[in-house]
């Protein structure tokens, strides 16, 4: 198996613990579903007649893939170098967050969708999850430490990433293989936690082996410590061997699944560049100590752009709050809403990075979205197939048909699609309703009630929203064919809610800002 990436079984770990670098997680752990009826050694030679075909210029190489679809911002190394690891080696990959919020939100997505492409294109990919490294916080471009979280909430933070991760990779099987992309050679993805080799590494250990290793100069040169020292409030010792704990993971990877390659946020250079240097001179030895060929210890990295909209914005920010992947914070007809709003300017690139449509197809998407921009044929497209990348088929349609419905000619909302079963957690409604007791709602101005909705961030910005005509309310419904009530959308009127407002039996009251953002109010008793 020459191009195994598991590099190590139990016979070493037995022989190999003298220079330093102790292998101790020779598990055979990797997860190794077939996909195909192959064997190992064919899966082999299909590599290397892949390989063939991407030098004599036939194909195009992973990396190419990556760079035309504008994930690659600084590669750690040169292109060279990684255009022939990628090629010659079915290496293992990984990207790793830290469980610091409650969900992951849309910039994830940036390295992760790297990564699913790598995983596409038949590597070993993991997605880690950092539960250990969170208890000390990456400093990372930061000028002040993070607000220390406690150990419960990191806990569950880190139980509900773990979960959407796991979700995740099964919705991107299903739609790459809508597009067409079949990942190549048997299945080979997992989903880890640091904290299950983190949690009980020896002390000793870790200072002897990498500790050891980590020269001050490097890391005192560093941007981020040298800002912190400088023009922030200082650095704790922890925080200053984060990206040691980062190289250990590395360094535990590259053991346990043949990791040759991690993939970052913009702000990981620095992190990647300490990992090549203290898990890649571990690889080293252990190469040279088992023999082997040398380019089984390269280890490389490459980060991701930092997204920001045409208007320089900070990307995945909505009315100043994050845009969460958890339908429970940001509800699938937000998020489908955050992304149909996308500026013509950013919609391609967009297209490029969050999607598996091949590029002829994005091609051909914008020079039809430019006869008619109005009708934002590019942003509806990208705002499905986001939603169907993180909440799944049903909630992308009903997210569609919902922000259809909102522009169709009629300017009505089909509201009992959107109220159905809203008090029932997981079911197919795009919109979760917000639950107010009577005495916030009757006889309550339109903008307090806007503001309690947690639509608008203040109630002076509720006030002028309703001023300049960017507020609405469902009022008498209309019936259609099938019975169902359809609403009219009119604006907000300056007075008070009063009982025409809200839907009798289903009391319900149901307020629009803007054009896109919809918010369903279900009125309680008062307890
Ligand atoms: N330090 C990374 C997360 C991470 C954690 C552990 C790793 O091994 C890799 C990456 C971040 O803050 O984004």
């Amino acid at each position: 198996m020459a191009s195994s990436p598991i590099l190590l079984r139990g016979r070493f770990a037995a022989r190999y613990v003298s220079r330093g670098c102790s292998v101790r997680y020779g598990l055979p752990i990797v997860q190794r579903r077939k996909a195909s009826q192959l064997s190992p050694s064919d899966v082999d030679e299909e590599w290397k007649a892949l390989a063939q075909e991407i030098k004599a210029g036939r194909r195009k190489s992973v990396l190419r893939v990556l760079e035309e679809r504008g994930y690659v911002n600084q590669i750690a190394g040169t292109r060279d170098d990684l255009e022939t690891l990628l090629t010659e080696k079915r290496v293992g990959v990984y990207v790793g967050i830290d469980p610091t919020a409650q969900s992951l939100h849309v910039g994830h997505m940036v390295p992760f969708m790297a990564l699913f492409w790598m995983y596409l294109h038949g590597y070993y990919a993991v997605s880690l999850m950092g539960g250990g490294t969170a208890a000390i916080g990456d400093p990372s471009h930061r000028l002040t430490a993070r607000n220390e979280m406690a150990r419960e909430t990191r806990e569950k933070n880190a139980i509900e990433m773990h979960q959407q991760l796991a979700d995740l990779w099964v919705k991107v099987e299903a739609l790459a293989a809508k597009h067409g992309f079949q990942q190549q050679g048997p299945i080979r993805r997992v989903v880890l936690n640091n904290r299950d080799w983190l949690g009980s590494v020896n002390i000793i250990d870790f200072l002897s082996e990498m500790g050891s290793r980590a020269r001050l100069g490097a890391m005192l040169s560093r941007d981020t410590v040298k800002n912190r020292i400088e023009k922030g409030d200082g650095m704790a010792f922890s925080e200053f061997t984060y990206p040691i704990l980062q190289a250990w993971d590395w360094w535990h990877l590259y053991q346990y699944g043949g990791v040759q390659l991690q993939i970052g946020g913009a702000d990981q250079y620095g992190n990647i560049v300490s990992g090549i240097d203290l898990a890649g001179y571990c690889a080293r030895e252990m190469i040279a100590e088992i023999g082997g060929d040398e380019a089984k210890a390269t280890l490389m990295g490459f980060t991701v752009p930092l997204l920001t909209t045409s208007s320089g914005e900070k990307f995945g920010k909505s009315a100043g709050n994050a845009v969460w992947l958890n339908p429970a914070l940001t509800s699938s007809f937000d998020l489908y809403g955050y992304f149909v709003s996308t500026p013509d300017a950013d919609v391609e690139r967009l297209l490029k990075l969050f999607t598996f449509l091949p590029l002829p197809t994005i091609q051909e998407t914008i020079k039809a979205h430019n006869v008619d921009p109005g009708k934002r044929i590019a942003q509806h497209l990208l705002a499905r197939q986001f939603v169907e990348l993180a909440h799944g088929a049903h909630a992308a349609e009903a997210a569609e048909a919902e922000h259809r419905a909102l522009f169709a000619k009629r300017h009505t909302l089909n509201v009992s699609d959107l109220i159905e079963n809203t008090a029932e957690p997981g079911s197919k409604r795009s919109t979760p309703a917000i639950f107010l007791p009577r005495s916030a709602v009757f006889g309550q101005s339109f903008a307090s009630v806007l503001h309690s909705a947690g639509a608008v961030k203040s109630l002076g910005a509720a006030k002028r929203l309703i001023k300049s005509g960017g507020a609405y309310v469902r009022s008498v419904p209309d019936d259609d064919t099938q019975g169902r009530a359809y609403l009219s959308i009119k604006k907000l009127p300056q007075d008070t809610v009063a009982d025409e407002y809200v839907m009798p039996e289903k009391n319900v009251l149901v307020l629009r800002v803007g054009k896109r953002r919809v918010r369903v109010i279900q009125v309680t008793k008062e307890e």
